[in-house]
């Protein structure tokens, strides 16, 4: 049986010990002195070693307490960014808010005195670099940006306790038509069982917010009938993208209709601008031409140019804020209906569309480049030959009216891109 000392001698230093020991005692006096000091001085670097880690870990710890989620520290930010300081004012979480529309509607809000809250996952389908950027711009306007998923059940649970958001503007999505043939179960992830985990927290929240979501013009899919009414078909998509936008719009109307939830969704037309979203033609249009590189432009059947409804950032955060500011109150609480709560679905779009070569031809115009073209017959990837929306609809319940058309959206978008990508005029316009 091993002894009481022999239990607490750590294992190697022991069994070193132990060999001197048995070895030889002659040797074991000579060493004595020699040994000892070198226990005490072992067992000195063990003790500074052992309050050194220790010393991390409350750091560590503390660190945590302060600035993770639940935590007071972050209780207090949330509130903070969350406060009201106009008169009527909302209080909006907005999700996605460090993408490319999440972040100019947060900024829009904050400066007319709304409280606002954002949620982003951060993912990296496109440059993260670009959603940090933003974020920086969104800490400049004192809005809190938490790094979350709204998959995050516990997270938006914790939110809806500490904050009554009035409402919820959801933008957070897996976007994109072409990337749904590379990774769907993104697509399943965000814009199904995200919008689903989310769906459940503002139903269970009380009072239960009223909420803005974006839909998209993808919905109308193979729709021939022009310009696309919010009327029209939509249950023939081209793409999983789309085929999960649709879902939402049904999704959506199962919690309106059960839990009395306000529901506005909202079809945006290929929004561009500055601060986009690199994934786009016009934004990797731009960085091929500067670079030199060629770009592909895909061509219909027949040899009919592809054409979209471009619709400028400005206009689209009119129309989401429009969208906020005319929403009902959602009427459930206790997770039960009260009474019939609003749904909604709007187009917003430009009403005149663009043949893809023709924006390319804007872009050259103000880069002062010419682009190296090649014309590809568009591959069966999900994409639509043409999107084109009637606003009406958003004119008269919103007072949507878009006003920047596609040349001088792209210059401002062009001006951005150089001035962030560190472009001094005479080196990019040769
Ligand atoms: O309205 C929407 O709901 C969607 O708008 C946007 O999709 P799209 O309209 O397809 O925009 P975008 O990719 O810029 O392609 C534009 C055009 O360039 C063509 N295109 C594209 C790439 C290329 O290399 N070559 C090319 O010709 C291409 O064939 C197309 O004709 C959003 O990305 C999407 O998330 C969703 O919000």
């Amino acid at each position: 049986m091993r002894g009481l000392e022999e239990e607490f001698i750590p294992s190697t230093p022991g069994k070193f010990k132990d060999k001197t020991y048995y070895s030889s005692n002659r040797q074991f006096h000579r060493c004595f002195a020699s040994t000892s000091t070198m226990f005490l001085w072992a067992l000195f670097l063990l003790a500074l070693t052992a309050s050194y880690l220790s010393f991390q870990s409350f750091m560590d710890s503390g660190t945590r307490y302060l600035s993770s989620t639940g935590s007071l520290h972050w209780e207090k930010q949330v509130r903070d960014s969350a406060q009201i300081h106009r008169v009527n004012g909302m209080s909006v979480l907005v999700t996605g808010a460090a993408g490319f529309v999440g972040s100019h509607v947060s900024i829009a809000l904050k400066k007319r005195g709304d409280g606002v809250v954002g949620i982003d996952n951060f993912n990296n389908y496109y440059d993260p670099s670009l959603k940090k950027a933003r974020k920086n711009l969104l800490n400049l306007q004192n809005v809190y940006l938490i790094e979350g998923d709204i998959n995050d059940v516990r997270m938006l649970t914790k939110l809806f306790d500490i904050v009554a958001f009035t409402h919820v503007m959801h933008l957070a999505a897996q976007a994109g038509v072409r990337y749904a043939m590379e990774n769907p179960k993104s697509y399943v992830h965000s814009n199904i069982a995200g919008l689903v985990t989310l769906l459940e927290a503002c139903k269970n929240a009380n009072p239960q917010p009223a909420i803005v979501w974006a839909s998209s013009s993808s919905v109308y899919g193979l729709n021939e009938k022009v310009p696309f009414s919010e009327s029209d078909r939509t249950d023939q998509p081209a793409s999983l993208y789309a085929a999960t936008k649709k879902a939402g719009e049904e999704i959506t109307h199962t919690y309106n209709h059960i839990y009395g939830l306000s529901i506005t969704g909202l079809r945006f037309f290929t929004v561009y601008g500055p601060w986009g979203r690199p994934d786009m033609a016009y934004f990797s249009f731009t960085r091929n031409i500067l670079q030199g590189k060629p770009i592909t432009v895909y061509r219909g059947k027949n040899r009919v140019d592809l054409a979209r409804d471009f619709t400028y950032i400005d206009d689209i955060v009119k129309g989401c804020v429009g969208s906020l500011d005319t929403a009902g109150k959602s009427t459930g609480s206790g997770g039960k209906k009260r009474a019939p709560a609003m749904f909604r679905i709007f187009n917003l779009g430009n009403t005149s569309p663009v043949t893809v070569p023709m924006m390319v031809a804007m872009l050259e115009k103000h880069l002062k480049v010419k682009a190296k073209k090649h014309v590809l017959d568009m591959p069966g990837n999900g994409d639509v030959p043409f999107t084109h929306a009637n606003i009406s609809l958003a004119h008269k319940e919103l007072g949507y009216k878009p006003t920047t058309n596609l040349q001088t959206g792209l210059g401002k978008f062009v001006r951005w891109y150089l001035s962030y990508y560190g472009y001094s005029q005479e080196k990019s316009i040769k």
